[in-house]
C-alpha cells in the first residue's frame, strides 16, 4: 500500500461521524431554533385541551422543510408526557381518504387496527367518539400534508366529520391541526361551504429560513453528528448557501452534510471540504423529488414513467401510450395529471394546438434521468 495519505483507506473504526443518526429524516432536534412565534401560537391554540376543553383548530402552512412536522411532533410529545391530552399525527400522503384517516385514529386510540374485514365509516366514527366521551379525553389530530386529502377530494368530508364530532356525538372533543406545504392551495377556500362555516382556524405561517438561520440550525447537527473539527465554518456556510438556493428546505442541507461526510471518508480524509459538498449536491438537491416519488401509487408511478419517455408531448398523445399499459379511463388519467402537477413533478399547461384547439402539454419539472433513477 502507498504511503500517500490520499491513497489510504480509513479503518473501520475511523470515521468523521460522531453520530450519523442525527442526519436521519426522523431525528428530532434537541433545540428548535427560529420557530418561537410559531410554537407560541400553536401552544395558545392547544392550551384549552389541557384544561379538558376543545382546543382551537389550526392551519399551519409553509414551504417544505421549514419545521412544520417537527413543531407538531415536539408539542405532541410534550402533551403526551405532561398531560392527559390524546394526540395523533396522520400522514395524509399515506392515509389520503376519510376512511383511512379514521382507521389511523382508531388504531392509535384503541392500540389495535380496525377489523380488516372492514366496518362502515359510521361505525368506525362512533367507536372513536364513544371512546373519547367515555374516557373524557380530548383528542388533537394533526393532518400532516393535508394537501393530499385535497388531491383526492377527501378533505371536506374528513374535516367535516372531525369538526362536527362534538355535535354528532355530544361531548366528543376533537381539535384539528391542518399542515400544508402546498403554497398554491388555499385550504379554507378549497373546502365546501358547509365546512367553511364551522372551520375558523388560527393560522400559523412557517416562513423559509434565511441562510444565516440555516447555518445556525445545521450547526447543531454538525456539532452532534460530526467529530470535532471535521466541518469548518466555510463548509457549513456553503451547505447553508446551497440549501437556500434549493428553496430553503432543511432536508437538503441535512442530506448534503451526510453525503459530504461520506465523500470525505471515501477520500480517506478526516475533514469535510467544500469539494465534498459540491460532489454531494447533485444527489442532495433531489431530496424533494425522491420524497414525492416514493409516496406515489403504482398507476401514478407508471404515468410518470410514460411522461418521462414522452416529455413535452400533448396529453392526448401521452394517454395513448399510457393506455397501452393500464386500463384506466381518461377521467382518472386527468386526475393523476392534476395531482402530479400539484406536486410539482410535472407542468401541465394548456397550449393551443393547430387544428385541435386547446390541449395540455405535459413536461417533467426535473431531468428525466433523475426521475427515472428514483422511481
Ligand atoms: N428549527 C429547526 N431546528 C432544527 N431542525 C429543524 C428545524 N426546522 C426543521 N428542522 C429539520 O428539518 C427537517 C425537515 O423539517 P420538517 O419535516 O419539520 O419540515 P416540514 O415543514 O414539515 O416539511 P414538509 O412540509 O415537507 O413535510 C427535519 O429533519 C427537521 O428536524
Amino acid at each position: 500500500m502507498s504511503d500517500d495519505p490520499e491513497d489510504r483507506m480509513l479503518g473501520w473504526d475511523e470515521s468523521v461521524f460522531r453520530d450519523e443518526h442525527v442526519f436521519e429524516i426522523d431525528w428530532l432536534p434537541e433545540t428548535f431554533k427560529h420557530r418561537d412565534t410559531q410554537m407560541e401560537t400553536l401552544k395558545y391554540a392547544l392550551r384549552p385541551a389541557v384544561r379538558g376543553s376543545r382546543p382551537l383548530n389550526v392551519i399551519a402552512r409553509g414551504p417544505p422543510g421549514t419545521g412544520k412536522t417537527t413543531a407538531v411532533q415536539i408539542l405532541f410529545d410534550e402533551l403526551t408526557a405532561q398531560t392527559e391530552v390524546k394526540t395523533v399525527r396522520v400522514n395524509c400522503q399515506m392515509d389520503s381518504t376519510r376512511y383511512a384517516v379514521f382507521s389511523r385514529l382508531f388504531a392509535e386510540i384503541f392500540d389495535y387496527e380496525p377489523p380488516s374485514s372492514g366496518i362502515s365509516f359510521k361505525k368506525l366514527f362512533s367507536q372513536i367518539t364513544d371512546k373519547l366521551v367515555e374516557e373524557d379525553e380530548v383528542l388533537v389530530v394533526a393532518l400532516d400534508d393535508v394537501n393530499y386529502l385535497f388531491y383526492e377530494s377527501e378533505a371536506s368530508d374528513t374535516l367535516y366529520s372531525l369538526l362536527r364530532a362534538h355535535e354528532a356525538h355530544s361531548g366528543a372533543k376533537i381539535g384539528v391541526i391542518c399542515v400544508s406545504s402546498d403554497l398554491e392551495l388555499d385550504v379554507i377556500d378549497a373546502l365546501d361551504t358547509r365546512v367553511q362555516s364551522v372551520f375558523r382556524p388560527e393560522e400559523v405561517y412557517f416562513n423559509t429560513y434565511g441562510q444565516a438561520e440555516i447555518a445556525d440550525i445545521l450547526g447543531e447537527r454538525v456539532e452532534r453528528g460530526f467529530n470535532e473539527g471535521v466541518v469548518g465554518p466555510t463548509v457549513l456556510d456553503r451547505v447553508a448557501e446551497l440549501t437556500e438556493e434549493q428553496g430553503g428546505d432543511l432536508r437538503v442541507g441535512i442530506d448534503l452534510l451526510r453525503r459530504a461526510g461520506m465523500n470525505a471518508e471515501r477520500r480517506a480524509s478526516r475533514s469535510v471540504e467544500t469539494e465534498d459538498v459540491e460532489a454531494a449536491y447533485d444527489k442532495s438537491k433531489y431530496v424533494h423529488l425522491s420524497r414525492r416519488l416514493r409516496e406515489l401509487s403504482d398507476s401514478e408511478t407508471a404515468l410518470v414513467e410514460v411522461i418521462a419517455a414522452h416529455d413535452g408531448q400533448q396529453a392526448g398523445d401521452i394517454y395513448d401510450a399510457f393506455s397501452e399499459q393500464t386500463d384506466l379511463g381518461y377521467t382518472r388519467y386527468s386526475e393523476i395529471i392534476n395531482k402530479l402537477d400539484q406536486l410539482d413533478i410535472i407542468d401541465a399547461d394548456y397550449t393551443n394546438v393547430e387544428g385541435r384547439g386547446r390541449s395540455r402539454e405535459l413536461t417533467l419539472n426535473y431531468d428525466a434521468d433523475a426521475v427515472l433513477e428514483r422511481l
